[in-house]
């Protein structure tokens, strides 16, 4: 029988013959497979399928011209392939795809490496904000198929219940699950989202927030206690503001105790917290890597992370006995997995995976919001005394000696001064992108093609000069007495808009409420010698939640 010939046997024409028909397959999988729907989820089948055909050519290689050279004949051959793949991706990315009409950097038409790329000092909200007025245009390319648009026309065609737009193939939500189960946040399924939200909806009613209410006034004497225990020394808000949150949700949330105020720094699992996010963060949201690193099953910390969120679930239910009368957001996830026909938590897994949604939600969130209400409090010293007067008046009015939600919620400056941290420093500063439907979408009369993704990024929307005047400016009067300073309401979007808008936005607000209450109440504080105030911006890292630099205050009772 003849021996079969394979290109690098066939003469004279040595290598460049097989090189030559491994970059045409290179061109023909771009065109036929890379180029058509989304692969991100696939990252670890498509890594081992050319892990095994490098592999088999190797193999087929070697066996006909020898080790060395057989090596060397696959290892160009699958360069050339890999050379003419990324060399069509970049020019159908740069000249032909849908989006090319779009301004934006040629780096981010080319690659979504742009996006770790930006981020690579944290600070991705402020350098995308930058573009719009780089290219003269509310519609910016930031990614080869994503554009981020500043337009409040485009947050209601995006997040409305009517919208087409879905999370699904989006980036960042297809990699956040545990085992398969995605939380709420990352649900793709709009009707499973819709049963998941119901159950918790229960962990947020008035009813429920007022159970709550008794551990996060607890939690605020912590606080307070701390602040007399250090006697007049700086303390750094921006740590305190994250063990204040942290320890109120293992309260709230799991009726656990973390003991990190007390404690006065990080524990192992707020560390991991932190770094569960920023992992995603850092990498701009380039999703791939995390898929990959959840097909070989190794994730490093965010596999411990999920590990110890797990042991919390797991404890609290151990725990749970509806006698023993434990308030907190567990009790109802708990209660839907043991109902006979559970709304939405049918399996333990799903347990775990809101449990770490919890984690998340509930602490670097308010954490941001209230470092940077102390800053703004700390730099404005008359809006601190004004918000005195105002929340003085109501102190023991329904509870004696302390503050409650539902009379601090009637002071309206004091959710000015919230509502206006939150507009200058918005936690989630970036806002996660959607796809858009395949029939497109038309936002301020620009037809977006279907299958792009798109965001309206919440710094750059919040601090837009058509929707506030002074918009870099500090000041609550807008959201009370001065109206004339907001142009256009719909551009403040801290909590989202639509379905999957923050459902822990009450409790978010009257957990801010009540600590930036009893700390004005109590004390006056203002910047610390040597603080010029400017590290809280500076070193902020955008961890997909802000997390904001430090900021030494002292305290000064008031009494
Ligand atoms: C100042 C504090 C907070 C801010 C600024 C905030 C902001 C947001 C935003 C912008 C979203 C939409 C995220 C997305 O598009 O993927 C969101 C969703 C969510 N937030 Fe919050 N949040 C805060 C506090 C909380 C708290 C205290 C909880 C309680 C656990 C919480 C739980 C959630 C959940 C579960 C979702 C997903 C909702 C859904 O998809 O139906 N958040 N939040």
């Amino acid at each position: 029988m003849e021996p079969l010939i394979l290109p690098w046997t066939a003469g004279e024409a040595g290598i460049v013959q097989p090189c030559l028909l491994a970059a045409i397959t290179g061109i023909l999988s771009h065109l036929l497979y890379f180029i058509r729907g989304y692969h991100v989820t696939s990252a670890y089948g498509i890594l081992m399928a050319h892990t095994s055909i490098y592999a088999a050519l190797t193999v087929a290689a070697t066996s006909q011209t020898g080790l060395v050279s057989g090596i060397l004949v696959s290892t160009a051959m699958f360069t050339s392939y890999l050379a003419a793949l990324f060399t069509s991706i970049i020019i159908y990315r740069v000249f032909f795809h849908r989006l090319s009409h779009f301004p934006g950097p040629l780096f981010a038409k080319m690659t979504k490496f742009y996006g770790p790329w930006t981020n690579r000092n944290g600070q991705m909200h402020i350098e995308q904000n930058k573009l719009f007025e780089k290219y003269g245009s509310d519609i910016v390319r930031i990614a080869p198929n994503e554009l981020a648009i500043l337009s409040t026309d485009a947050i209601q065609k995006i997040h409305s219940s009517r919208s087409g737009c879905r999370k699904r193939n989006a980036g960042v939500y297809d990699v956040l699950h545990y085992k398969g189960e995605y939380n709420l946040d990352s649900i793709l399924d709009r009707e499973e989202h819709r049963y998941r939200r119901q159950v918790w909806e229960k962990a947020m009613t008035t009813s429920s927030l007022a159970a709550y209410e008794k551990s996060t006034r607890e939690i605020c004497h912590r606080w307070l206690n701390k602040i007399v225990s250090v006697d007049g020394k700086p303390i750094d808000t921006s740590l305190f503001s994250l063990l204040i949150t942290f320890d109120h949700m293992g309260k709230i949330g799991f009726s656990h105790e973390f003991g990190t105020i007390e404690a006065g720094e990080e524990n192992r699992m707020l560390r991991l917290l932190e770094i569960m996010f920023g992992q995603v963060a850092k990498m701009g949201e380039l999703a791939w890597p995390v898929a990959l690193l959840k097909g070989f099953n190794v994730g490093g910390e965010a596999a411990e992370f999920d590990e110890l969120a797990k042991q919390m679930a797991d404890s609290r239910e151990r725990e749970d006995d509806s006698e023993n009368g434990k308030e907190d957001i567990l009790k109802h996830f708990i209660r839907d997995l043991r109902a006979e026909k559970p709304l939405a938590f049918f399996n333990r897994n799903v347990l775990y995976s809101d449990a770490g949604l919890v984690l998340v939600g509930a602490t670097d969130t308010i954490a941001a919001a209230l470092s940077y209400a102390f800053y703004h409090l700390a730099t404005h010293p008359l809006t601190q005394e004004k918000l005195y007067n105002e929340i003085s008046n109501v102190f023991g009015k329904s509870v004696s000696s302390e503050f409650a939600n539902t009379d601090l919620s009637k002071i309206a400056y004091l959710d000015a001064v919230i509502d206006e941290t939150l507009r200058l420093d918005n936690p989630v500063c970036n806002n996660a992108a959607r796809m858009v439907p395949p029939e497109g979408l038309v936002v301020d009369g620009v037809f977006i093609p279907g299958g792009s993704a798109i965001r309206v990024p919440g710094y750059a929307m919040q601090r837009s000069d058509k929707a506030f005047v002074r918009a870099g400016e500090f000041i609550p009067e807008r959201w009370t007495t001065e109206p004339d300073l907001v142009l256009d309401r719909a551009a403040f979007m801290p909590f989202l808009v639509g379905p999957n808008n923050c459902v822990g936005k009450r409790l978010a607000m009257m957990v801010l409420r009540l600590v930036l209450s009893y700390t004005v109440y109590k004390y006056r504080f203002e910047l610390a010698a040597g603080e010029d105030g400017t590290a809280i911006r500076r070193e902020a890292v955008n961890n997909l939640i802000l997390k904001p630099g430090p900021l030494n205050l002292v305290f000064t009772n008031r009494q």
